[in-house]
């Protein structure tokens, strides 16, 4: 089977799946609670102290879930947080009674929900008007997350005090690595989980996809290396900080920034936040096999920073498409692909003074479409616009690599042909003229047109060779029309 048709196929399926999930809201359920208990085990796992972990993406995955599906998400969350407090128990082997710990699970649902609902509505609020801004979108992202992680670390660690989970003065020892364990979840892992759910589950109004859809222009082997040379990277940090045993050696972490900041530059935004996750599940599943523990709210702040950093970076790979974009629109007419008319002014001028330096020959052609007006007004511009196109086309096919083609404006355009002679540009008008009668448009309509050349001298400016070329265009109509003028 060929590349296309194995991506076709796997296309077919990827649509299949989704249009069923689509349909059944208790599958989309299951499938959700499947996600988040995976997602919260792998958090579970790596504990910093009891009940706060080095990176929480849980945190991540209600928040996403809240900003793309809102309240009706709350019961879910609700059953997840209620099984992941039975876990949590198993995991430390506490043997708490089941009625005691559906309490403390009620709680801490109560107390996560609640948080980062808060922050899920008012995220939704602020993209009305910031979602095509990207940087003000990152600032409110990474506020909110502070904010939200924040207020769960408080409610979860008073419920659980509450409910007696834990001891009353331990909390001053969690409470920190559980809120930047929270804060480092969902800033790194909530907007991937966004369009992911938003894939499964399309919100008429926050569509981050439009920001993570974008294509790539580099390969995915390019991508896989990038991510290596980061993991590499931290290894490397990991191995220093584990021999060494010096804080100075794990704050090396943050040149993890480095890499990252050249995937954010040069990948797309969906490459990016796969990156970002990647990394900063490496940072979580490498602290306990390398020994360093000690340092872990170092790497939870590296996590955040980079995850920071990364978020408005994602702006630049947009801004610099747009730039190539605007800068294609200035330099060429959008309609017949022929340079614009700022761009040919430029350019001839240039052209102008490189003719004057070297003494040699340049001339210009002005030609303009004859009886255009009638192509408009008798098919409409639609037509008239299709005749436009075929006659830049025409004039393209009968110049040389070195000619330039411009639009000037309307139907009339302007050839520059560098190092040639007056008579060697009558006779290129002429061969155009002659192509353009033979072009049919639309309703079988035939072109002619109108030339007028000039031959540049030492003094001129491109105005004064523009105005002779454009009178010799006007004695050629005068002249009944489809025929070359030179002055
Ligand atoms: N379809 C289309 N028409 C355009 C565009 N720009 C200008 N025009 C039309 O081009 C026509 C230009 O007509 P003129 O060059 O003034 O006159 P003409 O009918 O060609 O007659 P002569 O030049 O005297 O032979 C006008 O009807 C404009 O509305 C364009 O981008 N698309």
């Amino acid at each position: 089977m060929s590349d296309l048709s194995i991506q076709f196929s796997i296309r077919d399926k990827l649509t299949a799946i989704q249009s069923y999930v689509l349909k059944h809201g208790l599958v989309q359920a299951a499938l959700f609670i499947a996600a988040w208990l995976i997602v919260f085990g792998s958090g579970a796992l790596l504990d910093v102290v009891n009940y706060a972990s080095l990176w929480f993406p849980a945190a991540g995955l209600t928040f996403a879930v809240l900003v793309v599906v809102g309240w009706r998400s709350i019961l879910p969350l609700m059953f997840c947080a209620v099984v992941g407090t039975f876990w949590t128990d198993s995991i430390y082997g506490l043997n708490t009674p089941p009625d005691e710990l559906f309490v403390t699970g009620i709680l801490f649902g109560v107390g996560h929900i609640a948080s980062y609902y808060i922050g899920a509505r008012l995220l939704l609020y602020i993209s009305d008007t910031s979602l095509q801004n990207l940087p003000r979108l990152a600032t409110c992202f990474l506020i909110l997350s502070a904010v939200c992680s924040f207020l769960a670390t408080i409610s979860v660690l008073t419920a659980l005090v509450w409910s007696g989970a834990i001891d009353d003065g331990s909390h001053v020892d969690t409470w920190l690595p559980f809120w930047i364990g929270d804060l480092a979840g969902m800033a790194v892992t909530a907007p991937i989980f966004c369009f992911i759910i938003a894939k499964l589950y399309p919100h008429p109004k926050f569509w981050i996809g439009e920001h993570l859809n974008q294509k790539s222009t580099t390969s995915f082997t390019e991508f896989l290396y990038k991510c290596s040379l980061g993991l590499g990277l931290l290894l490397v940090v990991m191995l220093l900080a584990s021999i060494s045993e010096a804080p100075e050696a794990a704050y090396a972490a943050f040149f993890l920034i480095l890499p990252q900041m050249w995937i954010t530059y040069t990948e797309t935004p969906l490459r990016t936040s796969l990156s970002l996750a990647l990394l900063s599940l490496a940072i979580a599943l490498l602290v306990t096999p390398f020994d360093v523990m000690q340092f872990a709210l170092v790497y939870q702040f590296v996590i955040c920073v980079v995850a920071a950093t990364t978020l408005y970076g994602l702006a630049v790979p947009a801004l610099i498409a747009d730039n190539r974009a605007l800068r294609g629109m200035v330099l060429k007419d959008s309609l017949t692909q022929t340079t614009s008319r700022n761009e040919l002014i430029n350019r001839v001028e240039k052209e102008l003074k490189q003719a004057q330096r070297q003494k040699s020959e340049l001339c210009l052609i002005v030609f303009d479409l004859d009886k255009f007006k009638h192509i408009n007004d008798k098919f409409g511009h639609v037509a008239g616009d299709r005749a436009l196109i075929s006659a830049a086309d025409c004039a393209k096919d009968c110049l040389r690599e070195t000619d330039i083609l411009g639009r000037f404006g309307g139907d009339e355009f302007v050839v520059v042909l560098p190092f040639t002679s007056a008579d060697a540009a009558v006779l290129t008008a002429e061969r155009i003229r002659l192509r353009l009668t033979q072009v049919t448009v639309d309703h079988g309509v035939t072109l002619s047109g109108s030339f007028g050349v000039s031959a540049v001298t030492g003094v001129d400016s491109f105005n004064r060779a523009f105005e002779r070329a454009d009178k010799a265009l006007y004695r050629a109509k005068d002249l009944g029309r489809n025929q070359v003028c030179c002055m």
